[in-house]
């Protein structure tokens, strides 16, 4: 049986005349890589944005996990274990990369991390430890172990983009949405990301729903891929009969053939 983490229902929402989304359907099924594509402003981020709840469509629902979660604010629904990472690096430049990290982790805790240390050998304290002991499972998990105590804002993009990462993994997520993970980055910094979107998939066991343009990474790692243009769902599927549409070919990619398709990206 179909085994859905997320379903998406009739989702439509509007800013003043725009209409950023208009009765977009989907389902993705737990443990997916399911990717969002389309040109700019056909309503990725809009989407995203719905389903991490900062923005209240007009009309629709969103299931997650068998709970509606259509009326929760953000908040709740990150503890339901809705993850994300930003379009633009939305880091604590002035921060370490360690307490980056921990601020994933703050919805975790009963006691608050910033006052919990101020309290002595308490419950407090043996919480934080555990939590740093899970942070530091992140952290070596993603390869960052070397600059765990740096300044955030010090950091190479690439870095700072898995530092955020890795915050949003803290989090415990079930479900991560990555708006544009690849963005900026060079071939090896795309080629690492990748490597770690794939592998928080598969060892970590969290879905992931991801806006991505480079179509070369959205063809190697997602299993199924939806296109919006202008608001509306064109289609969706698995990668190959995405870009075999031939809606898809003229409305999105403006291509005619094969070779041209390898060049996008
Ligand atoms: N907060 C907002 N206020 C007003 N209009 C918005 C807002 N967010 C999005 N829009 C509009 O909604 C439409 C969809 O925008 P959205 O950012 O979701 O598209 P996108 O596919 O993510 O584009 P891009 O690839 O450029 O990031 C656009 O016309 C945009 O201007």
């Amino acid at each position: 049986m179909k085994d859905t983490i997320l379903t998406v229902d009739q989702i439509s929402l509007a800013f003043g005349g725009v209409k950023a989304l208009t009765d977009v359907s989907f389902e993705v099924e737990r443990g997916a890589v399911f990717s969002i594509i389309g040109p700019n402003g056909a309503g990725k981020t809009s989407m995203l944005n719905s389903i991490s709840g900062r923005y209240r469509p007009q009309k629709g629902t969103i299931h997650f996990d068998n709970q509606d979660v259509t009326h929760l604010r953000p908040n709740a629904r990150a503890d339901l274990g809705i993850g994300r990472t930003f379009q633009n690096l939305a880091l604590f430049g002035h921060m370490s990369v360690l307490d980056n990290i921990m601020v994933g982790r703050h919805h975790l805790m009963k006691n608050n991390w910033l006052t919990g240390p101020l309290y002595w050998a308490s419950p407090a304290q043996k919480e934080e430890l555990a939590h740093r002991r899970q942070v530091e499972e992140i952290i070596d998990f993603l390869d960052i172990s070397h600059v765990r105590k740096s300044i955030a804002g010090t950091l190479s993009y690439g870095l700072r983009k898995r530092v955020e990462l890795a915050r949003a993994m803290a989090l415990n997520p079930k479900l991560i949405l990555l708006d544009e993970p690849m963005a900026g980055m060079n071939l090896e910094e795309k080629e690492d990301m990748a490597r770690y979107i794939l592998d928080l998939n598969e060892e970590f066991g969290i879905t992931v729903v991801m806006i991505e343009h480079d179509m070369g990474v959205v063809m190697d790692i997602s299993h199924e891929v939806m296109v919006l243009d202008f608001g509306k769902k064109l289609i969706s599927g698995l990668p190959e009969a995405v870009m075999a549409d031939e809606h898809v070919r003229q409305a999105y990619l403006g291509l005619e053939d094969d070779e041209q398709l390898q060049e996008v990206g």
